[in-house]
């Protein structure tokens, strides 16, 4: 039996939050910055790979449109994530992870693991949704009952908005439009796992994050929401919040692509605040290498005497050591 954990929801009624939530004044949201807005990228336009590259390079983000899924089946996702979250917390509660033991996928909230004890203002439940074959369907929610359906339909869509992200973006460095899918893994090892953050009403939004500023591990996230804005990206050493664009996908690229790239795409940071009025919900879909498979390494052809690497190998696995223990790359890697 894990440890009780206190989930956020269940403190959402209270006049003021626990000092665990309370940010310093520096990480605390000031206004966001007007001027510069992300770029929307319509990816049946024609100047789309160029915008793709201006996107990827300059901001790290970016809203797409014209993605090819259908309104619908997103309708019905966000509708599946909403019925999940609307349950009382007791039925929730079958589906805890418990981190302690390794179990990270399922029904979760941050817990406190850095000195300060800084805590986040959200619930989330976190699983693997594709390759279909590698998924646990036993952790993943029965209520309701099209879940599991709706979930399956929605991430071999978003798969393949992946594929032609990554072939756009293989066109705008100059190389073959498979290049970095197979780099990352191609259908078989690249694991989308999807994270459905859920923010409760906070009664001092101003102190509080609901995600703290980081940057996504993966090779491209993609951030779905319920339309209620929180989302901030840093740009030009300023936040900029990212605005609620009808039909679209937020794509974020991640430190994989970062590394692959040497450099070119920008992996971008980002966090999430939360709101007095509105429960925000939303759905980010990491795209992520296999852990020990690959050895992630700036390609080839974007290293040269005047543009040397600027990232060491390093597998998936050792990436997240090093980002999040502090644990240094190994210097040696196979066929550096
Ligand atoms: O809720 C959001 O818009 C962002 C969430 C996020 O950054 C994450 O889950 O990694
Ligand atoms: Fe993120």
């Amino acid at each position: 039996m894990a440890a009780a954990v206190a989930r956020v929801e269940s403190l959402a009624g209270m006049t003021t939050i626990p000092t665990e939530y309370v940010r310093t004044e520096e990480e605390r949201a000031k206004k966001a910055a007007e001027g510069p807005q992300i770029p929307v990228v319509d990816l049946e336009g024609e100047g789309c790979v160029e915008e793709v590259m201006k996107a990827a390079t300059e901001w790290g983000v970016m809203h797409i449109v014209n993605h090819g899924i259908d309104g619908g089946l997103i309708e019905r996702l966000r509708m599946a994530g909403k019925r999940f979250f609307d349950l009382p917390i007791e039925e929730k509660e079958k589906y805890a992870n418990d981190q302690s033991s390794g179990k990270i996928q399922g029904y979760g909230s941050k817990l406190a693991n850095n000195t300060s004890g800084q805590l986040e203002w959200e619930d989330y439940f976190f699983h693997l949704v594709f390759p279909e074959e590698k998924v646990d369907l036993s952790i993943w929610p029965k209520d309701p009952a099209d879940y599991v359906e709706v979930t399956k339909e929605f991430a071999k869509a978003i798969r393949g908005v992946a594929t032609n992200m990554f072939r756009i973006l293989s066109l705008g460095l100059g190389l073959e439009p498979d290049r970095i899918e197979i780099e990352v893994g191609g259908m078989e090892d690249l694991l989308l796992q999807m994270k459905i953050n859920y923010y409760p009403k906070c009664p001092q939004p101003e102190l509080a994050l609901g995600v703290e500023a980081h940057t996504d591990v993966s090779s491209l996230t993609f951030i779905l929401h319920n339309m209620v804005p929180g989302l901030q990206v840093y740009h030009d050493d300023k936040w900029v919040a990212a605005k609620c664009v009808p039909d679209s996908l937020i794509v974020h690229i991640g430190d994989t692509l970062e590394i692959l790239s040497n450099g070119r795409f920008k992996s971008v940071l980002h966090r999430g605040l939360v709101n007095k009025d509105k429960v925000r919900i939303s759905w980010a879909v990491f795209c992520e290498p296999p852990k020990e498979k690959i050895v992630l390494r700036p390609l080839r052809e974007l290293v040269t005497e005047t543009a040397p690497a600027k990232f060491p190998p390093r597998t998936f696995a050792q990436h997240i050591q090093h980002k999040v223990f502090k644990k240094p790359i190994p210097a040696e890697q196979e066929g550096v």
